[in-house]
């Protein structure tokens, strides 16, 4: 939450520096509450695993959030029962006259086809530009991150050797943003996918900053203001478990998968792994609410008329 201060108190120069947020007296008074109304369009074929994660770290908040679960309309899921998704799903095309404070797209494990090939990629791209009009703030995960860059900015995905896959240490490069504040210098995170976007890809004279990123595994997070959206190319939102049940599942399933790297105590996967991200993964959602607190309207339907003028995506 943010710190209400007087105007002159010396302390606030140096918090602001440091980009913690300060609260003016103005704001204050014109603050009101109303719960935070997120939509999760869930791609992830295990769906109660992904509701769980993602329920977890945004009701973590001191903040009251209303959450809808969210399926793409022409998709009808493999792994999960029609009775869960009726009974707790909305197609998206039931709710795109509705606005949301914030709306998280999840990863999906179709990263080594090319965009064209997944069966939603039209109706994906209808999502993405409805989040320019209608969702105050979008967080991209894995190759919905992918997905997202490419739509909007023509970035390539490129396919790797072999699946990054284990828990990779991280760089933060920028920790004055908002959605960094109380981050470590370094961190660890789960990542789990056969392509990656590259630093290399990023447009010139990008307004998109690099938050944080892997000597090994390249690019984790971008902040993209244009879209309002925050790209997340690996899984802080992952349980202790995720990571090993997907190396089972992938032996299973016949594919050349090494075991995650630096995930299982002494590399053994008979052993419980060890969670070294929650507490990042609790603050990066922490503060991306806080964040959507702080600047959406009050009255939701104000969402996409904002002062932030219209956002065209690439052709
Ligand atoms: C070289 C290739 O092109 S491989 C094809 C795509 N694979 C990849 O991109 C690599 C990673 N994925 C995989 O290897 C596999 O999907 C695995 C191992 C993760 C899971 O294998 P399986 O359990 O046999 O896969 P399954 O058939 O259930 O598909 C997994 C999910 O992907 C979805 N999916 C698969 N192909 C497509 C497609 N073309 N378009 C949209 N979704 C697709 C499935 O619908 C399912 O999601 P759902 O439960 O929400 O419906
Ligand atoms: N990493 C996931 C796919 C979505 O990122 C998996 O292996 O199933």
């Amino acid at each position: 939450m943010p710190i209400r201060i007087p105007d002159d108190l010396p302390a606030r120069g140096t918090l602001e520096a440091e980009g913690v947020m300060v609260m003016g007296e103005t704001d204050a008074i014109r603050q009101d509450i109303r719960p935070l109304r997120i939509g999760l369009l869930n791609l992830m074929p295990n769906k109660i695993r992904t509701e769980t994660q993602i329920a977890r770290l945004i009701g973590a908040t001191p903040l009251q959030v209303e959450l809808t679960l969210v399926r793409m309309s022409g998709h009808v899921p493999r792994n999960a029962s029609a009775s869960h998704m009726t009974s707790f799903y909305r197609a998206w095309e039931d709710v795109r006259n509705a606005r949301f404070d914030g709306f998280i797209i999840t990863g999906a494990p179709v990263e080594r086809l090319p965009f064209a090939e997944v069966t939603y990629w039209d109706e994906l791209r209808r999502v993405f530009d409805w989040t320019l009009t209608n969702v105050h703030r979008c967080f991209n995960i894995c190759w919905a991150a992918q997905a997202a860059v490419h739509h909007f900015h023509g970035m390539p995905k490129h396919a790797l050797a072999r699946k990054a896959f284990g828990v990779y240490d991280h760089r933060i490069l920028a920790p004055t943003s908002p959605y960094l504040l109380g981050f470590a210098d370094d961190l660890s995170i789960p990542v789990s996918r056969w392509t990656e976007v590259r630093r290399a890809d990023l447009p010139r004279n990008t307004d998109m900053t690099v938050l944080a990123e892997s000597p090994e595994t390249g690019l984790c997070l971008l902040d993209d203001p244009r879209h309002h959206a925050l790209h997340m190319f690996n899984h802080l939102e992952y349980d202790s478990t995720s990571l090993a049940d997907e190396y089972f599942r992938d032996r299973e399933r016949g594919l050349d998968i090494a075991v995650p790297h630096n995930y299982f105590p002494h590399d053994d996967p008979a052993l419980r792994p060890i969670n070294r991200w929650r507490a990042h993964a609790h603050l990066l959602a922490g503060n991306w609410i806080n964040q959507i607190y702080q600047t959406t309207p009050f009255n939701i339907a104000r969402i996409g008329h904002e002062s932030r003028g219209p956002v065209l995506a690439c052709a």
